[in-house]
């Protein structure tokens, strides 16, 4: 195992900024996406209050394609303390678009997975240290294609292909300059869940206890189609420019419509209807006074419109693009065997849950997971009516389940 020194932690006026970034993202602001973190090291990394991004630089990275990527970067935030031997470790990994703001911390800013960690939450803050990571080629801290290339230009169109792969290689580098050996536990749902399953497969000696949420052993055709509908519809907006639009006007249509299509697969049909059914957003009259210029707008229209456009003020398009085509990666197999001889080497003690009403990943999908890997792994079930959302809606559910296997 390679080491990587310790101390390169940087903070300081641009971490302050970033931070602000996120709270501005989510209150809507129009905010700058591209993140460009050198700031100097911190003497003390232990005085950086919890709950805010820091960043580590990893150095080059081989990828899985053959290509190399230089001077890697990881945004990541932590909580509580690290123990004397380093054993009470565990890794929050983030969803698609999702950030490394898993719960509050210094700041009052809400995090994402609230009910699952913090302070007397299943991953208690203050019994084990918390981190979360921003994935490879994202665009909340960690190197992506809104980062500066060595010829001092944004990477665009350059930013080379990352697998899930490479994104936990990048990680177990993080975790070595934090002297973290091996994890108490790894936890992620849908993406998140993927990353953590490829910790656990790639590095077994180094993850003892492995949530896997919401997500199956591989991106299934289905998954990778809607994932293409969605790069298609960003790259194929006239302000993408082969993905090198930075200074200039932004694919901000293609992302929201590529956010709206995502959208629909992570909500239930039958959540859509109750919800919305046939009504007109407002006083708008979806069958009066129509032409091919516009009409009213249904609601569920509207609801869609407001999804994606708020992704658009927080999220980068080429940066989109890297994590989906990352996620079309996910397949635990691949020169590995077949899914139980590839899953054989993991040593870690699984939960497996799954939304019932997910129509993205499916339960069955889970199930199978389940019964692949060593053991008898359980799956455990997560009860909303939403669809593939209710794993950070109510992951409340899997409280028990978290205490009572892994961290009672
Ligand atoms: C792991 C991560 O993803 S971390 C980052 C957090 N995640 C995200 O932001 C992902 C995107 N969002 C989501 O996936 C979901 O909104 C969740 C899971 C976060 C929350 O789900 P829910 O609580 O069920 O939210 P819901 O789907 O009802 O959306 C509510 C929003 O729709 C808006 N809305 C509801 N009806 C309409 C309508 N007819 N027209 C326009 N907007 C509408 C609400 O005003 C609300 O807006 P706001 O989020 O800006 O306050
Ligand atoms: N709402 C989640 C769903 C993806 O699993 C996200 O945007 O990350």
């Amino acid at each position: 195992m390679k080491t990587w020194p310790a101390g390169q932690l940087t903070v300081g006026k641009r971490e302050v900024r970033y931070q602000m970034t996120i709270a501005a993202a989510r209150q809507g602001a129009p905010v700058s996406k591209t993140t460009h973190p050198h700031a100097p090291v911190p003497a003390d990394p232990a005085a950086v209050p919890d709950g805010t991004v820091q960043y580590l630089r990893i150095g080059d990275l081989e990828l899985e394609s053959g290509a190399r990527l230089p001077d890697v970067t990881l945004g990541y935030e932590t909580w509580g303390t690290l123990n004397a031997d380093r054993s009470n470790a565990v890794l929050i990994e983030h969803a698609l678009t999702g950030d490394t703001h898993v719960t509050r911390g210094a700041s009052d800013e809400p995090g994402w997975w609230e009910q699952l960690a913090g302070p007397g939450a299943p991953v208690d803050t203050e019994k084990y240290f918390v981190i979360s990571i921003n994935i490879l080629g994202g665009c909340y801290g960690s190197t992506g294609p809104s980062s500066t290339a060595p010829d001092g230009k944004p990477w665009g169109s350059r930013f080379p292909l990352v697998t899930l792969r490479d994104t936990t290689e990048a990680e177990a580098r993080l975790a070595d300059a934090l002297g973290i050996r091996s994890w108490f536990a790894v936890i992620g749902g849908s993406l998140g869940g993927a990353r953590a399953l490829e910790w656990a497969v790639s590095y077994p000696e180094r993850v003892q206890r492995c949530a896997v949420i919401s997500v199956g052993a591989s991106s299934t055709a289905e998954q990778i189609a809607f994932a293409q509908a969605q790069t298609l519809s960003i790259r194929q907006d006239p302000n993408f420019k082969g993905g090198d639009y930075y200074g200039g006007p932004e694919p901000e249509a293609g992302l929201a419509l590529a956010r709206r299509i995502a959208h629909i697969t992570y909500r239930s049909a039958a959540e859509l209807d109750g919800r919305f059914g046939r009504n007109a957003q407002d006083s708008e009259a979806p069958l009066e006074a129509g032409s091919l210029a516009g009409r009213g707008r249904y609601q569920v229209e509207s609801y869609l419109d407001h999804q994606g456009n708020k992704l658009v003020r927080r999220f980068d398009a080429n940066s989109y693009i890297a994590i989906t085509e990352a996620l079309m990666s996910h397949d635990i197999s691949r020169g590995r065997g077949e899914l139980t001889e590839a899953l054989a080497p993991a040593t870690a003690e699984f939960i497996v849950a799954a939304v019932d009403s997910d129509r993205l990943y499916f339960p069955a999908q889970s199930h199978a997971l389940a019964e692949a890997l060593p053991g008898e792994v359980a799956v455990h079930t997560i009860e909303a009516p939403i669809g593939h959302d209710g794993f950070l809606t109510e992951i409340g559910q899997l409280t028990s389940q978290l205490r009572q296997h892994f961290f009672g």
